[in-house]
């Protein structure tokens, strides 16, 4: 009998609900896939910041594996803040261990409001254990600019950045733009497994509502791939979920608020 599509999310909870494991789970339900979920770490967080942060021990993030493995099928997972060095470590074990279908890897460094979700020391764990492992790697400019060690500026820069990250063993590659927010255009950079490449480009809304977007775009990718949605057209109908759930606003904290996870429902009837 073929199941239904399940997804994980490798996570931390925001207690704010717009970012983290929460975006995750509203984004995969809303794409008719069921979510499962592994919390890595709790954190403290409205729209104005993170006020306080908390990783679980590693046991029972084995044992969270190990549940899921031993009752769900699970056809894509995402990882998102993964808070340290022995955290991103464990998370790779798991994922070396059992099957749970394409990885997305979203290598979650700074919140928008400036706060450390992962300890400058994991970040060769990082690269080291993790980003092989990835089907897709989609990092947000400053997360690409450090694990690159370069300044990402001009097109080709973008270009030459995602090639890195691709001989560092990570299969596509999807770089944000997100934060170029003197650009018209919101633009991320595509660059394909068999080296085919492309621009995902929308106009720029002007809003500070963008609390969680990359877990968002990264959580939508997730659900699709574990519906058997090709690579590509998954990658579309993700820009087009974060550009509606950015451009029609929910009026929710005081802050950088949260998306509308609703919106693309509501646009597109699918
Ligand atoms: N103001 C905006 N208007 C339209 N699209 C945007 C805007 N800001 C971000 N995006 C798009 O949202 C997606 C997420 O990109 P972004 O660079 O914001 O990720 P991120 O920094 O990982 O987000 P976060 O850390 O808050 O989860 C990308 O497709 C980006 O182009
Ligand atoms: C828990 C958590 N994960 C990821 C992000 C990045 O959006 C955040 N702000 N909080």
């Amino acid at each position: 009998m073929n199941e239904f599509p399940q997804a994980l999310t490798i996570a931390g909870s925001d207690s704010g609900g717009g970012a983290g494991m929460q975006a995750d789970i509203k984004t995969i339900q809303e794409r008719h896939v069921f979510a499962t979920n592994v919390v890595v770490a709790i954190t403290a967080q409205n729209t104005l910041g993170v006020q306080a942060s908390l990783p679980l021990p590693l046991s029972l993030i084995n044992q969270q594996f190990a549940s899921l493995a031993t009752d769900f099928k699970i056809r894509a997972c995402k990882t998102g803040m993964l808070a340290d060095a022995e955290h991103v470590a464990t998370v790779a074990e798991n994922l070396r261990h059992y099957d749970w279908g394409p990885l997305t890897l979203d290598p979650v460094m700074i919140a928008k409001g400036g706060a450390q979700l992962l300890a400058d020391d994991a970040i060769d764990t990082l690269r080291t254990e993790l980003l092989p492992l990835a089907t897709v790697l989609i990092p947000n400019l400053p997360e690409t600019e450090v694990l690159t060690s370069s300044r990402i500026k001009t097109t080709a820069d973008f270009k030459q950045a995602a090639h890195q990250l691709q001989q560092m063993g990570a299969k596509n590659i999807i770089i944000k733009g997100g934060h170029l927010d003197y650009q018209s255009q919101a633009a991320d950079y595509v660059l394909y497994a068999d080296g085919q490449d492309e621009w995902l480009t929308t106009p720029r809304i002007a809003t500070k509502r963008t609390h969680g977007t990359g877990d968002t775009f990264s959580a939508c990718l997730t659900a699709e791939l574990a519906k058997g949605t090709p690579l590509k057209a998954a990658i579309h109908i993700s820009k087009a979920f974060i550009q509606a759930a950015i451009a029609n606003p929910i009026t929710v904290g005081h802050g950088h608020g949260p998306t509308n996870h609703w919106a693309y429902q509501e646009v597109h009837h699918d």
